[in-house]
């Protein structure tokens, strides 16, 4: 039957069939795949935006008001221009990134995600969002899929002619870059592995933080446990520009060669660096850098979900894209499965080891025993 607008049902399916679609009530999957889409597509205006409110100092301007900061006051302290600055707020508002003032009061509050974007707040991201946002870091990526094709031999070298290590001694300010984004994050992970499980130090009198950085961890850590010598060992070129730290020496060196003696041996963040033959190599030092009986290798590190959980788990989605940073950055670095860190141990020699999250943060603690 024609419809009073002239057209029958008929008519109207065939119209849309006409337009590409199958009928006109399209399935609801294809429906969801149209609006998420735009998340890929857009994807990385996400990180770009947010690093310029950190880039401006937003997060450190409107800590401690006790009032919301109208536009014109944000504007001037940041020296930009108010229109601009408003389109790029309403942005992180709509992601929740800040908040408005009510009617009475407008302006822009600070809310739990921004304060961890602060420059000057221990614990804060914001280090590590802007050495992630930088291009020496987000150019790899662009190479992904020549790398999987064998048509360079690294996504790091193929955007910058060295691999990782090379050229974070070759251009220093990407070299400073990197290692505060490293101090930050552990800012944040030191003390909550020591508030979750402060028996991990217990009768330990030395540590030795292998690819400690520029010592932030020990001074963390021999802060909270005054009784611990700490021993930051990195390479010569990292350890040479690190400050002094009471209670801590550094130890220039390669720990594939070797790794000096202490009680314990603690290792963030740096196996994820490597392939596995090249963890068991370290792992097997930092075993012999420890008494046989009563040392142990400290180990904090991502585990990742056996099984896709779809998203389900925020922190696992984190460790999944950390692990893709890691195959555009590293010669065969990933982040691992129980399995996998059960099956490096135990190639290391180690006659036991314990696995456990810590608290709020992407990594978890594995305490490994001789
Ligand atoms: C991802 S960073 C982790 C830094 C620190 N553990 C942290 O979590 O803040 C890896 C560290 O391993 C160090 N490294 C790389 N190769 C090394 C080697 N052969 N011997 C000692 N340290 C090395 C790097 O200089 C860097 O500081």
């Amino acid at each position: 039957m024609r419809s009073n607008m002239g057209s029958t049902k008929m008519e109207l399916n065939q119209a849309v069939r006409s337009v590409g679609a199958e009928t006109v009530q399209e399935d609801r999957e294809e429906a969801l795949a149209k609006v998420e889409i735009w998340r890929y597509v857009y994807g990385f205006v996400e990180i770009a935006v947010v690093s310029c409110a950190v880039e401006l100092g937003i997060p450190d301007l409107l800590e401690g008001r006790d009032q919301p900061v109208p536009l014109e006051d944000l504007a001037s302290a940041t020296g930009s221009d108010p229109q601009l600055l408003s389109r790029v707020m309403r942005f992180l508002i709509n992601r929740r990134i800040f908040k408005e003032g009510p009617a009475s009061s407008p302006g822009y509050v600070q809310t739990p995600l921004s304060r961890l974007l602060m420059k000057t707040r221990g614990g804060s991201q914001a280090s590590l969002l802007q050495l992630m946002s930088s291009p020496a870091m987000m150019d790899p990526l662009q190479y992904l899929s020549r790398y999987l094709k064998g048509e360079v031999s690294l996504p790091f070298v193929g955007a910058h002619g060295v691999d990782l290590w090379g050229y974070g001694a070759a251009h220093r300010e990407d070299c400073d870059l990197f290692r505060l984004a490293m101090a930050c994050c552990a800012r944040g992970t030191v003390p909550a592995l020591i508030r979750a499980y402060p028996e991990v130090f217990e009768g330990v009198r030395s540590v030795v933080d292998v690819g400690g950085s520029d010592g932030t961890a020990l001074r963390i850590l021999v802060g909270a446990c005054p009784w611990i010598h700490g021993i930051n060992f990195d390479l010569p070129h990292v350890v040479s520009n690190a400050q002094k730290i009471h209670g801590v020496e550094h130890v220039g060196g390669d720990m594939f060669v070797h790794v000096p003696e202490a009680d314990a041996a603690f290792i963030m963040w740096v196996l994820h660096d490597w392939e596995d033959d090249d963890c068991v190599r370290i792992l097997t030092n930092c075993r012999q850098a420890v008494p046989p009986r009563t040392g142990k290798v400290i180990i904090v590190e991502s585990v990742i979900a056996e099984e896709p959980d779809h998203g389900a788990d925020k922190l696992n989605d984190a460790a999944l894209m950390l692990d893709m940073c890691m195959m555009a950055y590293t010669n065969g670095g990933k982040e691992r499965t129980l399995v996998e860190w059960k099956d490096i141990l135990d190639r290391s020699g180690f006659a036991s080891h314990s696995i456990k999250p810590i608290p709020g943060e992407l990594r978890s603690v594995i305490v490994a025993y001789p």
